[in-house]
């Protein structure tokens, strides 16, 4: 986990560059996405080494660390809500998150020559629980309407927070709730900063409709499968050819 500008969505270089870290030091996901290949890969964070006390690399850490313990209560808190409104115990799914993933990014969108040939990030769904994210005011974060397919800017709102849900929670749901899909534009004149946070539950949880949630009138929509290997699957399907199409949820639906 470190800074990087090398981004794809779907074998396009995302218009940005990026600083990840996760919440939890180490993390754990699988090395590869094949079924049959059992290793784990840990993940570090990169912080520089011993910056020197009172240094502004380590203000920024600090600030960043601090900011991602405070989301992450939201986090639980929304989790405990959505648990809450699906008729369930508050704390329902977070026996998920033992080992969870869950990691933050700092987004810098530099101003682009050409914006309508460039994304800063391509369409896609996020594959986690939720994720949150706070945007500053230049706008670029849209997403699609079902109805028409429209994609319709999600406008910053001062002091708000945007709430994605993602494929995992339209899953347990067994779509109560929807993964939205989204994607973000650039422009020639500003550039654009957004801090997301991406709560992914731990690797080895097998994601599935809550059996408290099927019955035989809503049976589930979807076969189990698992986390971790879905996500890296995600992430290198990102790097294919733009007619292939990612790995989805829709590849686990039960029609
Ligand atoms: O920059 C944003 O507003 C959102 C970025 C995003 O969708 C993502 O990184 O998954
Ligand atoms: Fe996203």
């Amino acid at each position: 986990m470190g800074y990087h500008e090398s981004e794809h969505t779907k074998n396009v270089r995302d218009w940005k560059e990026v600083f990840d870290f996760l919440t939890k030091d180490p993390s754990f996901l699988p090395a590869s996405p094949e079924t049959e290949d059992d290793e784990i890969r840990t993940l570090s964070n990169q912080w520089p080494e011993t910056p020197p006390q009172f240094s502004l690399l380590m203000l920024v850490r600090e600030v960043c660390q601090t900011y991602a313990r405070e989301v992450e209560k939201l986090g639980y808190k929304l989790l405990e809500l959505i648990s809450l409104s699906l008729g369930l115990p508050s704390n329902r799914l977070n026996g998920y998150f033992e080992d969870h993933t869950t990691m933050m990014r700092l987004n810098h969108y530099p101003p682009c020559p050409c914006p309508e040939l460039a994304l800063g990030v391509g369409r896609h769904k996020d594959a986690g629980a939720l994720t949150i994210v706070a945007q500053d005011a230049v706008g670029g974060l849209q997403v699609r309407r079902k109805l028409d397919e429209v994609w319709v800017p999600v406008k910053p709102t001062p002091n708000a927070l945007v709430i994605n849900v993602g494929d995992t929670i339209q899953v347990w749901s067994n779509e109560a709730y929807e993964s939205v899909e989204h994607r973000v534009v650039v422009n020639s004149e500003r550039e654009r900063f957004s801090i997301p946070v991406f709560f992914f539950p731990s690797h080895y949880v097998m994601v599935k409709p809550l059996e408290e949630l099927v019955n035989e009138g809503n049976p589930p929509k979807y076969k189990p499968y698992n986390f971790g290997k879905f996500f890296v699957a995600r992430n290198r399907s990102d790097y294919k050819k733009l007619e292939v199409q990612n790995i989805q949820i829709s590849d686990f639906k039960i029609i």
